[in-house]
């Protein structure tokens, strides 16, 4: 569904993403992993064309995204910081996306009425917790039924209750044969809810593989030590699924 070929972003001299080729399919839940500036939010940046590449393409259905935009109405995004106008009210920022996609019949509002979002519809995006302000973010990902959720940190700053929310939702749409790409740094979030690992370092795909391999190989059985054991091992596996 995305296919990423020899992709290479540099800032300066900075390789943010060096070469990297990679390919995901539907029903995929990929876990994004790196250490901070590996290059985790450049690739999802580069598949939303938020971010142009120097070298390298995407394909989106086995199309081109270079310059398109279309295909972006099929993937929800949940980013890192939301940059929705601090002065818009909750209500308005969920009406003016309705308006803009024109597609009032078709939400999915299981995360809005799950979060209790209209309890604080009247508010502010500038008066929102930090918490509350990724719940808002997290319904508006997924609220046009998209074949591809895109969450870059998605449980951070939530509550124990909103994260459980969350991760049924996103695996409710993995069952639903949806591709799901995460960046996370819980790693127990991640066990919970993967098939795949990008592993990255400095802008590097050190390791792309199930799980299930992953853990059989360094016969671990918890990510987080899978992923240690990976730091401290030369290992280098790639399959294209
Ligand atoms: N707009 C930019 N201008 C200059 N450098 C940038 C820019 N965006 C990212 N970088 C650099 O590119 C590298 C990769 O950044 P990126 O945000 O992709 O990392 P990440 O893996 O998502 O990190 P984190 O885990 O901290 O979120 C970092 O060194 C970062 O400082």
């Amino acid at each position: 569904m995305i296919q990423i070929e020899h992709l290479s972003k540099r800032y300066k001299k900075l390789k943010a993403l060096d070469d990297v080729s990679v390919s995901f399919n539907k029903g995929d839940v990929v876990a994004l992993i790196g250490p901070n500036g590996s290059g985790k939010t450049t690739l999802i940046k580069c598949i939303l064309n938020m971010v142009k590449p120097d070298k390298g393409r995407i394909l989106f259905d086995n199309q081109l995204v270079k310059n398109k935009v279309d295909y972006r109405k099929l993937i929800g995004y949940m980013p890192q910081i939301s940059q929705y106008p601090h002065n818009m009210k909750v209500r308005q920022v969920f009406e003016m996306l309705k308006d803009i996609r024109n597609e009032k019949d078709a939400i999915d509002a299981e995360l809005f009425d799950n979060f209790d979002l209209k309890s604080i519809e009247h508010k502010t995006m500038q008066s929102l917790s930090g918490g509350t302000r990724q719940k808002v973010s997290a319904a508006l990902a997924f609220l046009f039924h998209p074949e591809v959720l895109i969450l870059d940190e998605p449980t951070a700053g939530l509550d124990p209750l909103a994260s459980e929310i969350l991760k049924d939702k996103i695996f409710k749409e993995k069952e639903k044969n949806k591709l799901v790409l995460i960046t996370s740094h819980v790693m127990s979030d991640l066990d919970e809810l993967a098939t795949h690992i990008v592993y990255l370092q400095e802008g590097k795909l050190r390791f792309f593989d199930t799980i299930t391999h992953l853990k059989n190989h360094t016969g671990e059985d918890r990510l987080g030590k899978a992923i240690a054991w990976l730091m401290k091992h030369e290992y280098n596996s790639s399959f294209q699924s």
